[in-house]
């Protein structure tokens, strides 16, 4: 017999699965966090072998050890091994994930649903992105609960696919579309997205293969998510109202979309010290730029980062330097070991020498910490969702530059409809260093930079509020749907 809870339902066991890269590992450790530490459930967190093993070279072996009821699992991602510093290709990793995870993961799933020390097995809170877990869970006759890691826009985008397909805008004809002002062409028929055109959509449907793996990969995701019991996703309600309503018009056959967002300021204000020590950085932080920005005055610092994905070229470093340079403003500048492929970064000696009196330059840091510091004024980003979030929990204005997933679509909205971003346009994947200079002293110190930054402090508000009103109420009905399931 299993011990009951208050509201008289069982302990609930939830596997927890996110897709093995750090925008989605953050989220759905906060998420697992808050539904054991709030709400008393026994979880089961599953890595790919690939992440486990980054995370605990980064942080060592006390970041993954097991709690009395909250445990870690791996399966294989039956890739060759790679380099440990460096992330998954995402294309490679979605080609093969479904033959190399699937099996792994139903035998898993079965040996914790056969194991009666601990309780009773009640459903799978699945990444979004991998598909593959629902065919699975349903092998050993377990419910899945899909958790959305980026924003409702970039899915209500994904959602667009088969419309856009349908329609002959994707795929492209041939590359000159990439550069000819097709992009440019509206696409009118979504609601909450008036103004929206090809170049905003998600960056996977930029592209000229029919068999493009991604472009049918994110049609199985957005599939999926609609056979799944339930939708969670990282946002709040205020900010994207039309979208959340878009989505759920879009198919009656939708099930119940929960906006509990933002997640790391449901994180802060709920009572996780039981788990404090589990953390999920891949790359080791560097804490000196705390300690750096301690010694610099209030909103006076840039700070650059593009998340754990994006790969750019050396020549965009050396222009984004030059620009950071000329703008004379300080900076934090995040460079990622891995951020240029193939190559070693390599900055201008006498960007170096310019700038080291108020700047500092580090692989990694503890980006939330950052963010809440009082001598951050801007964000200079990629438009990860996570960044985003982080950045109007702190009523941060920001440049953008997206580089891929649904970070154009995130990008549109921050500079078209909640005004708080400007953007970086690349001229054929080149940043250019006046367009950089000139949109860093406009954020840090002009007009718009200002106007933008009053809109960042009336989206902090409503996110700290979300935390506490909606967003929490949401949390609670999601809770009672999770223990029900399997009643
Ligand atoms: O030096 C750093 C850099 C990043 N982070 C954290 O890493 C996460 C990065 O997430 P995000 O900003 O969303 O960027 P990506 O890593 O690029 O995230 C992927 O996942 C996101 C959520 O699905 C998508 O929105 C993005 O498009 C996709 O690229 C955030 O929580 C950051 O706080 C750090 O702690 N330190």
């Amino acid at each position: 017999m299993q011990e009951r809870n208050e509201n008289g339902y069982e302990q609930a066991h939830v596997v927890c699965i996110p897709y093995p890269s750090q925008g989605h590992i953050n989220p759905m450790m906060k998420l697992a966090k808050l539904l054991h530490s709030n709400h008393g459930f026994h979880i089961t967190f599953v890595h790919t072998q690939h992440s486990y093993r980054r995370l605990l070279r980064s942080r060592g072996p006390s970041s993954l050890c097991d709690l009395p009821s909250f445990r870690f699992e791996t399966i294989p991602d039956g890739l060759p091994p790679s380099d440990l510093g460096t992330t998954q290709n995402i294309p490679e990793f979605c080609k093969v994930v479904k033959r190399n995870c699937t099996g792994p993961f139903v035998q898993l799933l079965q040996r914790l649903k056969d194991d009666a020390a601990s309780p009773r097995l009640t459903c799978v809170v699945a990444d979004g992105v991998l598909p593959f877990t629902l065919p699975a869970a349903e092998e050993v006759g377990l419910k899945v609960v899909m958790l959305w890691t980026a924003s409702a826009c970039g899915l209500l985008g994904y959602a667009q696919i088969p419309r856009l397909i349908h329609q002959g805008y994707i795929p492209l004809k041939d590359a000159s579309c990439l550069a000819n002002g097709y992009l440019d062409t509206p696409i009118e028929w979504i609601p909450s997205m008036r103004g929206v055109r090809l170049k905003d959509m998600p960056e996977f449907t930029r592209t000229t293969d029919p068999d493009d793996i991604m472009l049918a990969y994110m049609q199985s995701v957005v599939e999926t998510m609609r056979n799944s019991t339930a939708i969670i996703i990282n946002t709040f309600n205020a900010m994207e109202t039309q979208v959340l309503a878009s989505l759920a018009s879009l198919a009656s056959d939708f099930p119940p979309i929960y906006p509990i967002g933002p997640l790391h300021l449901l994180e802060a204000a709920g009572d996780t010290t039981q788990t404090a020590s589990l953390r999920s950085n891949m790359w080791a932080e560097e804490d000196r730029c705390i300690e750096w920005l301690d010694s610099m005055s209030p909103g006076s610092v840039l700070y650059v980062n593009f998340g754990s994905l994006a790969v750019v070229t050396n020549d965009f470093l050396v222009e984004l330097a030059t620009g950071l340079a000329r703008s004379l403003k300080p900076f934090l500048w995040i460079i990622r070991p891995d951020i240029v492929s193939g190559e070693s970064t390599s900055l201008p000696d006498e960007f170096l020498a310019e700038t080291k009196e108020r700047s500092l330059v580090v692989s990694w840091c503890d980006q939330e910490k950052v963010l809440g510091h009082r001598a951050i004024g801007g964000f200079l980003s990629h438009g990860g969702w996570n960044s985003i979030l982080e950045s109007v929990g702190n009523g941060l204005p920001m440049i953008l530059c997206p580089f891929g997933s649904e970070q154009q679509t995130n990008c549109w909205f921050c500079c078209e409809q909640w005004g708080i971003g400007m953007m970086l346009q690349l001229d054929d994947g080149r940043a250019k260093s006046e367009l950089v200079e000139k949109l860093v002293n406009e954020l840090m110190c002009g007009e718009k930079g200002a106007d933008m930054k009053k809109e960042a402090i009336k989206w902090k508000s409503l996110a700290h509020k979300a935390t506490v009103g909606e967003s929490c109420f949401n949390f609670s009905n999601l809770v009672h749907q999770l223990l029900s399931i399997g009643e």
